[in-house]
């Protein structure tokens, strides 16, 4: 896990006033991080590499940046659309200019670019981008060759937000911490790999506390059994409500099964088609350890729901139930909600936070998470995404690991199986949601066809051998 901060301008602040190292100090660093990660992927020496700078410090970066490459590569460019403003800028580039590094004026006519590292805007990008900037970085991103870009993909704001058009990197080594501003939906076809860049102090007393976290693989702890004398029941009984359309519970309960439970009972009304292994009844079991309800729930039976809902058992709640005003009244600590950005704009709008629609809800992602988590601490919230957006107890965690392959029917209710799974085997509500994430994203990753051919089963069997 790694921390993610909302800015790092005041971590940057506390490494000149607390550890007395300077600007210049923090720039040099962050163009060696460049130049290293531009060492592992460009190879041969009479590469072209073209540096692109703004006017501020991000422009600076880059600037710094073609001095430390001169000993390695002989055709670097830089191009500086708009000259310079900030005076490390000025700097650097009195500096630069006293070693005959070639700038070009224009890069309407230039060819073979092998490398192009966006040094353009960073953190400072505050308003949208006038006509020039834009043919700019939309010229950059038609070049083919290998991108970098400097701290974030210029035309990504510190909200994340993209006015018009960004720069589409292949990685992005950002300075000194990760930031909020790299985790939007939008900004995740920019990205491309993330990397930070060390600012030559260690990441214990460069950071700070902070309440969002970035997930990673070796964060995910698969419900390996240690116990060797066990028997069914030591791994929880999971209980899946099956609704009219009945296939989004039978994954569930399939999901929940392959994961782990001991025992999975599905709740039917009348007696369904469903794999040998899973029990049927019309009434939750008396040792059920947890929940899942409201996938493919259609019409249901209030009174019936409200009896599930009461009892003080851990659940995993999903779609059709976030659209109806009983769900105010159980946001516990028992809970674990899995909206998609339309159920959890109806969700925000029931409990009185925001009227919003789903294009303002994207944009704004972690700041309605946060809100949530803010009126509702005890209860774990698993919003839908390309990044997911998992939070409890004020605190968020960000999985993004997610691909377009799992943009499909049935991927969700196989979550909802496989949190469910890990709540009957007595992973906490918040532990659940983030290991069963995990699990789901990781094995989509790792399925080896095209993008489009992914099915709930292939998730299954997935899981069998992540
Ligand atoms: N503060 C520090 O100690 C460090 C800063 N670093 C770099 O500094 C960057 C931040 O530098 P700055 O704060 O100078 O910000 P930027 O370099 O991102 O850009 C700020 C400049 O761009 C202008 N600008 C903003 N939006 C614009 C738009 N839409 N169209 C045209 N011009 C626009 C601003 O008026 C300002 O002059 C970071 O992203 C990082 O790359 C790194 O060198 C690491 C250390
Ligand atoms: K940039």
């Amino acid at each position: 896990m790694k921390k993610v901060f909302n800015e790092v301008s005041s971590l940057d602040k506390k490494c000149y006033e607390k550890y007395l190292l300077s600007e210049e100090i923090l720039m040099e660093h962050a163009a060696l991080s460049l130049k290293n990660e531009i060492e592992k992927k460009v190879k041969n020496h009479n590469s072209n590499i073209l540096i692109v700078c703004g006017v501020g410090n991000n422009g600076a970066d880059g600037i710094t940046l073609s001095r430390l490459l001169q000993n390695r590569y002989k055709n670097i460019i830089l191009y500086l659309p708009f000259g310079v403003k900030s005076n490390m800028a000025k700097i650097q580039l009195s500096r630069v200019n006293t070693l005959k590094i070639k700038q070009i004026d224009t890069i309407e006519d230039i060819k073979d670019i092998d490398l192009v590292v966006d040094c353009l805007f960073g953190s400072g990008l505050n308003k949208p981008l006038n006509n020039e900037a834009k043919k700019i970085i939309e010229n950059l991103n038609s070049i083919n060759a290998k991108k970098i870009s400097c701290d974030i993909p210029s035309g990504i704001n510190s909200e994340g937000y993209i006015y018009d058009i960004a720069f589409k990197a292949d990685t992005t080594i950002t300075m000194g911490a990760l930031k909020i501003s790299l985790f939007s939906d939008i900004a995740k076809e920019y990205i491309g790999k993330l990397k930070v860049g060390n600012l030559g102090i260690s990441d214990e007393l460069y950071e700070e506390k902070t309440n969002i976290y970035f997930l990673e693989k070796s964060d995910l702890q698969l419900p390996l059994r240690k116990e060797i004398n066990s028997h069914k029941g030591t791994f929880g009984h999971a209980c899946v409500v099956i609704g009219s359309k009945k296939g989004a519970g039978i994954l569930a309960s399939d999901a929940a099964f392959n994961f782990g439970a001991g025992l999975v009972t599905a709740m039917v009304h009348e007696e369904i088609q469903m794999p040998y292994y899973i029990m049927q009844s019309h009434n939750i079991p008396e040792n059920t350890t947890a929940i899942a309800m409201g996938m493919g729930l259609g019409l249901y039976d209030k009174i019936e729901i409200r009896k599930i809902l009461d009892l003080k058992i851990k659940k995993v709640i999903d779609a059709d139930l976030f659209y109806d005003e009983i769900i105010l009244d159980y946001l516990d600590e028992n809970l674990v909600l899995t909206p998609h950005p339309k159920e959890f704009c109806a969700l925000l709008k029931l409990i009185g936070i925001a009227n919003i629609d789903v294009n303002d809800l994207q944009k704004n992602r972690i700041k309605y998470v946060k809100e949530f988590s803010n009126k509702y601490p005890k209860t774990t919230l698993l919003l839908k995404g390309a990044n997911v957006l998992i939070s409890q107890n004020q605190k968020i965690y960000i999985n993004t690991f997610g691909t377009t392959s799992l943009s499909k029917g049935g991927s969700g209710d196989i979550l909802s199986g496989l949190i469910v799974s890990l709540l009957a085997q007595g992973y906490s509500c918040k532990d659940s949601a983030i290991n069963a994430s995990l699990a789901h994203t990781l094995v989509a990753k790792k399925y080896r066809y095209n993008n489009y051919s992914l099915t709930p089963n292939d998730l299954i069997k997935g899981i069998k051998n992540i």
